[in-house]
């Protein structure tokens, strides 16, 4: 059963039909290439079982369904019943056979499989939303196989003060003032201070150790203004 009434899940509920649209155009695009990015480093491969946490409207969800193709599965979770409407109904590639995707509306504080159950993971933007990280790295390392990955994408605080101040000034002037156009001030103004609470790539790579992984590489990327961790559960 998930919990109501948590804001961060009214946040994602409300914002739902402009999501995508705000992220393509506030990120010129590039957004994409940084989820490809981090399908690239979970290590999906054809037949994988693979799992999106966080998965809101399904962009990495999707990718992984072209990796894994036609023989694997996807399960994309998330605890935003708006964000899953939006991803199941999004037009799926027929170019090429894509993997089936099961859209599952859970907590993935509390994930609903059995141990030792995916070849492979991603987490777009999700792990700085959760309200436990901690516990969020231990569900994920208890529900991959044993030398499965996973890949972590999320904001990062770039080391340089002019890239950070570029940074800040792109979330809370651009990227708020677009926002209030479409009537999301408030939820687009909670970005920038999250990056504040938001553990640095090296204080990520402590917590996925702690949380029991045998490896964990934090690669910046964006000029430092994103990261994607990517750690692998031992054997
Ligand atoms: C896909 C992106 C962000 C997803 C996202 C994450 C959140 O935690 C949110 C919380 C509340 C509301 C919305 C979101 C949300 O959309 C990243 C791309 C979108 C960013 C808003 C744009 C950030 C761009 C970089 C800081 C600077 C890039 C500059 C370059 C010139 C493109
Ligand atoms: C910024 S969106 C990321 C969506 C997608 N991964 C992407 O890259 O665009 C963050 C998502 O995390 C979800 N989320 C946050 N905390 C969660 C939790 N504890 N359990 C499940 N979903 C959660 C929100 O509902 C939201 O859809």
């Amino acid at each position: 059963m998930v919990q109501e009434n948590n804001p961060i899940q009214e946040i994602f509920n409300r914002i739902a039909p402009v999501y995508d649209q705000l992220n393509d155009g506030l990120s010129l695009g590039q957004h994409r290439i940084w989820k490809k990015m981090a399908v690239a480093w979970s290590g999906a491969k054809p037949g994988d079982t693979a799992l999106d946490l966080c998965c809101g409207s399904g962009d990495l969800a999707l990718l992984l369904a072209q990796q894994v193709g036609e023989p694997g599965q996807v399960f994309g979770v998330d605890f935003s019943s708006c964000q899953l409407e939006i991803a199941q109904h999004r037009p799926r590639p027929f170019t090429i056979p894509t993997a089936k995707i099961s859209w599952i509306e859970a907590d993935v504080l509390r994930l609903p499989f059995s141990d030792n159950t995916f070849d492979c993971a991603t987490m777009g933007y999700g792990l700085r939303n959760v309200v436990d990280i901690p516990r969020s790295l231990e569900e994920l390392h208890r529900v991959l196989k044993p030398g499965a990955k996973a890949a972590i994408l999320d904001f990062h605080r770039p080391p340089g003060s002019l890239l950070r101040t570029f940074q800040q000034w792109y979330l809370q002037q651009f990227v708020v003032r677009t926002a209030e156009r479409f009537g999301f001030r408030e939820e687009y103004a909670y970005i920038n201070p999250s990056l504040d609470q938001f553990p640095i790539g090296t204080e990520q790579v402590q917590l996925a150790q702690q949380a029991g992984f045998s490896t964990a590489t934090h690669y910046p990327i964006a000029s430092g203004m994103m990261g994607v961790l990517v750690i692998t559960k031992a054997n």
